[in-house]
């Protein structure tokens, strides 16, 4: 796995700092005004149908310009392999996000040059371990998300129970329809054993204003919210 920027080892239990990354970024400014709040991942979208395709209002020059300490993450959707490679180069990504139905073979490829996560959309009856199992080889972390017909951003969540009592074993980001009233469900979230493994919280459609757009004050106050204890009165759980 490639060096990432800002990142002490760790899960965020031991840490008690929860990783953000924020997905479907569109214009630099946002980017630098997420570095400066000390979020540690910045998702392009490189899908052309989502309506967060990066393409269409920053170049490639754009992107590779950016600076700071913001992880550059490139979104992809069963794209050829080669073409990958070649916007990780144009646009100077850290990590790549394979977010379709990308066989371990293929993540294989794509890890022999940068760190890749493997994106998994589950539906509430997954199961889980049997879809991962293939894939600890050729991925370096997962990305828990919800099923629907448009891979992403959907603002949909799964059913986190799923996944709770799992010895995951790789790092991994929790997305799919995280909102801003979601920071004491993830708290929460800590006293199970998969949270071992949890690397960061992954935010996008519930934190925009339109598509690609990021609400920067909501990122803001939720980012605070998540540092601070849970309420009393709220049982910390456990598996
Ligand atoms: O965001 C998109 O439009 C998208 C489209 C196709 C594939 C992946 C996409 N996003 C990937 C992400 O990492 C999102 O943050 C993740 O799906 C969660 O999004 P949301 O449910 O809106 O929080």
């Amino acid at each position: 796995m490639t060096e990432l920027n800002n990142q002490a080892a760790g899960s965020i239990k031991q840490r008690n700092h929860f990783r953000i990354k924020v997905c479907g970024l569109t214009n630099t400014k946002q980017v630098s005004q997420l570095n400066e709040l000390g979020v540690e991942f910045a998702g392009f979208n490189f899908y052309r149908p989502s309506p967060r395709y990066v393409y269409k209002s920053m170049p490639s020059a754009a992107i590779k310009k950016i600076r700071g300490k913001i992880n550059k993450v490139g979104i992809f959707v069963d794209e050829d392999v080669d073409e990958v490679l070649r916007t990780v180069d144009d646009c100077g990504l850290y990590l790549v996000q394979l977010h379709g139905n990308e066989s371990p073979r293929y993540c294989e490829k794509i890890s022999n040059y940068i760190t890749v996560i493997k994106a998994f959309r589950l539906s509430n009856d997954d199961n889980v371990e049997w879809k991962i199992k293939d894939y600890y080889e050729a991925a370096d972390m997962f990305l828990f998300d919800t099923e629907t017909p448009s891979f992403g951003g959907s603002g949909k969540k799964f059913n986190w129970q799923i996944l709770k009592g799992l010895n995951i074993q790789k790092p991994f980001f929790l997305a799919g329809g995280i909102s801003p009233d979601d920071a004491d469900e993830i708290k929460k979230f800590t006293a199970h054993t998969a949270a071992k493994d949890l690397f960061a919280i992954d935010i996008n459609s519930k934190f925009e204003l339109m598509p690609g757009v990021k609400d920067i004050e909501l990122i803001k106050a939720f980012k605070k919210r998540l540092e601070e204890p849970l309420p009393p009165g709220l049982p910390e759980e456990n598996t």
